[in-house]
Formats: C-alpha cells, structure tokens, sequence
C-alpha cells in the first residue's frame, strides 16, 4: 500500500473490513474501536445497495460505490461560529491522515451542513450511503481509506437543537466532537462584522431613524412596519438602506443596545439577543450541556480559540494526541503573516483580510457582563482560572 511518505507511518494503516452485513456493523463497532484514537484497526467498507439505511453506518466507516469509496467523518469541528473553525480546518486537513470535505482544493467552506437544517440533512445522508452527490465530499482515492479519516467543519452544529444533537449521535454515535471557543464577547462583534460584510443589516437614511442599525431579515417594509408598530411613523422601505463592513462600534451598539423604539440601554437583556444568534452563540455552556446530553464526555474535545491562535502548533499537538494521530510537525510549516498572526504556509488565512475596528471598552465592558453569569457553567467544561486568564473575564 502506498503510504505518503514518512510522516503516516505503517503502523497507523487499517485494513479493510467488508461488511456482507451492514446490520451487524454498530454491533462490532466498539470491538473496532481504540478509545484514544480516530483510527479503526478494521475499517468497515460497506457496499452500496439502495436499502442502505445510514443510520447502520457509524464515524470512519466506509461505503463501496461502484469503483469509488467514500467515508463517512471520524472528526467534526462543530464550532463555534467565528472562534477560528475555517483555520483549525485548514491546518487538521494539512495531517497526512486527514482529508477534509470538499477536499483539499474545495474552494467553498467545506461545511456539510448535515444536521443543521431539518428535512435536508436525511435526504443529503441517504444520498451520502447510497453513492449520490453528497457523497463526494468524503470520497477517498485508491488506497487512502487505509490511512486517511475524513472530518468536517459546520460551525452551526454547536448553536443545534436537542432533536438535531440527537440525530447527528443515531447517525454518528462514535464521532469524536472538536468545540473551539472564543471569547463571547469578540465572537459576537466577529460575527457581527461578518453579517455587516455579508450585507445583512439595514440603516436607517430618515432623520428619525438616521444612523440606527437593524436586522434586515425579513426587508426594509417589514422594519418599517415595526418601527409603526412601535410609534416610529412615517418611515418608508426607502428610508432604509443596506449596511457594509468593516462596521463601526457605534453600529454594533445601535444593533444590540437600542431597542426598536429608539432606546438605548445601558446593558444587554435577552431580548436583544434575538438577533439571528449573534449573541445567543455566546452561550456555550447551555450549547455543550446539550452536546453532552447525547454524547459521552470523553468524545468531546473543548479548546479556547485564543490558545489556538497563541501557540497554535502546540495547541495542534495536543488535538492530535486527543484523536490519536501520528504526530505530525506542524512548525515546519508556518509563516506569520503582514498582521502578525501565525498562519500554515500556502493556506489562505481570513487574518490575511483587511481588519476592522476593535471593539471599544465600553462595549467590551457591556458585554463582558452579560456573558459573565453563563460562564459558572462553562467551568464544567474548562478550567475557571483559564476562563479568566485567557478571556480576561471576571465572574
Ligand atoms: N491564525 C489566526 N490568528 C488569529 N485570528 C485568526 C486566525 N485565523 C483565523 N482567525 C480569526 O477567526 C475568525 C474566523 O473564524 P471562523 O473561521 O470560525 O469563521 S466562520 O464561522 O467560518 O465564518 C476571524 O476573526 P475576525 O477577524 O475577528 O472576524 C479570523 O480573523
């Protein structure tokens, strides 16, 4: 078998595993399955047939599709959304054992999206055990199912609801969770810069409402709408315009600290974390509680997206030792780049993209206060004294 030269060694090779049985395979799983490692000394290769049902299948299993083989993810970086996912993804899939969806040349986020989305995500893992399109994201090529385990990165899955948490573990009961947290507080102006790039928010043009931001979901007739509804009169769709990024700090204020009518608050409440999860992400700790509910403690890794971006080679090296990978040297290979963050060489980093402006004390203040109550419960998960040092929030 060809292996990629040294860096997977011999050693870490599975041998195959034909299933005439998919039925038995959950059975034998836990008989194939190290505790401290991804890898499957047998991996089970399934052939395809029309009555496959995916929910027989298990993490790194494999389904035979005419000539192609395809395997299901071993791995999955589940979140949160803007804590570094698309980078941890980039350098995982740069392991000589990982392949990630979409492939190493996807040019889209490589996000499978399997459970996130009720209705779809059956259908796309039907299609996946029976060889249709969505299986292509995990295709392996000649002798690769032997030494390569495929993952895949949807930052949505960690803001998931119980019932999806629980599809996701009948489907894949063995898979091994990644969770990267970062600090509440910057995630959320992270995620808000990225909604004002991606043209999300509207602002208000008429002298009543001039400069005040809002979520444009549903348009500029439907906030005009509200804004009647709450004695804001006379402002017309064309009194609303859509926002660009980079934003500014006076307009994650007027998005999360204004009421509709116009009032700002000095704190947040929850009310104002009904827009579209852009706080509500902030709340891990309900998140990985929900996780946990459904899969076992030792199957989710938690890690702090800041450590990762302090010394992320030897915050890679401990991944790898949690999924049990042949150690691979990840320092070779890194290169800072014009902003000074440490990035993996030949890989496109969003720290390569334009900044934009940091979030001011008095929001950071705002905001630190109000994700501090969550974070009692977080320490189930992490460390209080890392908490406080590395997010530098008091509670
Ligand atoms: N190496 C390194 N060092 C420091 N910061 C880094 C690094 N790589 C990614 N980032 C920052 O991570 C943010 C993007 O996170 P995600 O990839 O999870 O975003 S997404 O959910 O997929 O949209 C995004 O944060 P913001 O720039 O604050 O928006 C990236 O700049």
């Amino acid at each position: 078998q060809h292996l990629p030269g040294a860096s997977v060694p011999g050693s870490w090779a599975s041998s195959y595993m034909e299933m005439d049985k998919p039925s038995t395979l959950r059975t034998l799983m836990p008989a194939l399955t190290n505790s401290s490692s991804i890898r499957l000394e047998l991996r089970p290769l399934v052939e395809y047939s029309p009555n496959l049902s995916p929910f027989l299948l298990d993490a790194g299993s494999c389904v035979h599709i005419g000539t192609q083989v395809a395997c299901l993810p071993s791995t999955i970086i589940i979140g949160a959304m803007k804590a570094g996912t698309a980078e941890l993804q980039g350098w995982l899939s740069r392991h000589p054992a990982m392949s990630r969806y979409g492939g190493p040349s996807s040019s889209g986020t490589g996000e499978a999206h399997y459970f996130d989305s009720l209705g779809k995500p059956l259908r796309a893992l039907a299609a996946f055990a029976h060889g249709g399109s969505n299986a292509v994201g995990f295709r392996m090529r000649g002798a690769e199912p032997a030494y390569k385990y495929t993952f895949e990165k949807t930052p949505r899955y960690l803001f998931m609801k119980d019932e999806q948490i629980d599809r996701m573990h009948r489907f894949l009961p063995s898979a091994r969770l990644i969770a990267i947290l970062r600090n509440p507080v910057s995630r959320s102006y992270s995620h808000f810069q990225h909604r004002c790039r991606q043209g999300n928010f509207l602002v208000g043009l008429h002298p009543k409402i001039k400069g005040r931001v809002f979520a444009s979901k549903s348009g500029p007739a439907a906030v005009a709408s509200s804004l009647e509804a709450v004695g804001v009169t006379g402002i017309k769709a064309k009194d609303l315009a859509v926002l660009n990024g980079p934003c500014t700090n006076e307009q994650f204020a007027s998005l999360v600290l204004h009421t509709l009518n116009g009032t700002r608050l000095d704190h947040l409440n929850m009310e104002q974390a009904r827009t579209g999860g852009l706080l509500a992400r902030g709340y891990y700790a309900r998140q990985l509680q929900a996780f946990r509910r459904h899969y076992p403690h030792e199957q989710i890794y938690v890690m702090l997206t800041e450590d990762l971006f302090h010394d992320f080679p030897g915050e890679m090296d401990r991944l790898q030792t949690w999924l049990g990978l042949p150690y691979f040297d990840y320092r070779p290979h890194i290169r800072v780049n014009e902003r000074g963050f440490t990035v993996l060489q030949g890989l496109k980093s969003k720290t390569d993209n334009s900044a934009y402006e940091p979030l001011n004390d008095e929001l950071k203040a705002i905001l630190g206060k109000f994700y501090a109550r969550g974070l009692h419960a977080l320490t189930d998960f992490i460390d209080a004294d890392r908490l406080r040092t590395t997010w530098g929030i008091d509670f």
